[in-house]
């Protein structure tokens, strides 16, 4: 079998599985129409048509004889278990299962399927859209190396990706890296409202808030220099953003609220599990 003729199955194509496929159709470990996307939202899957991949309405809707090298499960935590079952078949036929919930173990995946089912867990953030994602990877003992490849160029195609020794550590993987688009995200929507309440006109405002956080991400990643030392470069003294920095940093306000916030989405991953 070559690389292109290897297929897998996307379970679920709301906003975290279509977030993965979009850097996926561009990549050469899969070919389009080898991705197999099941999603019961008509409305999503119409969304798909353009991507070429196939589309499925229902697990019952896939091709007899489908050997997927594996399966992604791209539904909410809550039903996981309900839809788990549908794709039993897959995992007799030695596919591994590659799972991206919050919080639900390996171990509840070998319950469900069997003792010695090579399980994955990711933990993706939207980004991967783009490209630009931070895919963080745990695999048990049973993933093959074939399935372990496939799973590496896959995330490599959603952007960065890290790999895990300890499971123990995934609910605060999700906590910095998983929830953390929605924290940069209120920061920009923040900025931009900032922005206009000090006279910018709305669309120099998003322009701003966007490119200052984009450009500063990057920069912090690239130049190999720590956030502390940037943010000491940017502060002249007594100049505009020590005034800024002082309201922020006020009794450690700023890096309370994160800590507080990133305990709050560790806490939920491990209900959740
Ligand atoms: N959103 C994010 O940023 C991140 C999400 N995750 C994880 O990703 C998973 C999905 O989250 P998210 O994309 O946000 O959720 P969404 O609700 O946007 O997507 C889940 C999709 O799965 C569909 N679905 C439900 N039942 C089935 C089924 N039997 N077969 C196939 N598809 C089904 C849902 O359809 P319908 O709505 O019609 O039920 C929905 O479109 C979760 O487990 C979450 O923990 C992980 C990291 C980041
Ligand atoms: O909010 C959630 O539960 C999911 C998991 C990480 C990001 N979104």
């Amino acid at each position: 079998m070559t690389d292109t003729q290897k297929s897998i199955i996307l379970v679920g194509c709301g906003n975290m599985g279509r977030a993965m496929l979009e850097s996926w159709v561009a990549c050469e470990c899969v070919k389009p129409e080898n991705i197999h996307v099941v999603e019961p939202a008509e409305a999503l899957r119409n969304k798909l048509t353009t991507f070429g991949v196939s589309i499925y309405s229902s697990a019952d809707a896939l091709p007899e004889g489908l050997k997927p090298v594996l399966f992604i499960m791209a539904v909410k935590p809550q039903v996981m278990f309900d839809v788990a079952p549908d794709y039993q078949k897959y995992v007799d036929g030695g596919a591994a299962v590659l799972s991206i919930a919050a919080g639900i173990g390996t171990k509840r995946f070998e319950n469900a399927y069997g003792a010695s089912t090579a399980v994955v867990r990711v933990m993706p953030n939207t980004p991967a859209a783009v490209a630009k994602g931070m895919m963080v990877i745990y695999t048990n003992e049973f993933v093959t190396e074939q399935q372990s490849a496939l799973v590496e160029e896959l995330m490599q195609a959603n952007g960065a990706f890290a790999t895990i020794d300890d499971e123990a550590l995934m609910d605060a993987v999700t906590a910095v890296s998983g929830s953390g688009p929605a924290y940069v995200f209120h920061v920009i929507e923040a900025m931009i409202e900032a922005g206009i309440a000090a006279g910018l006109p709305d669309e120099t405002a998003k322009l701003l808030a966007e490119q200052t956080v984009y450009g500063a991400a990057c920069y912090a990643k690239e130049s190999g220099v720590d956030a502390k030392t940037l943010r000491e470069q940017v502060t002249s003294p007594n100049g505009t953003t020590a005034a800024a920095l002082a309201v922020l940093m006020k009794d450690d306000a700023l890096k309370n609220l994160m800590r507080d916030a990133v305990a709050a989405s560790k806490k939920r991953s491990e209900e959740l599990g």
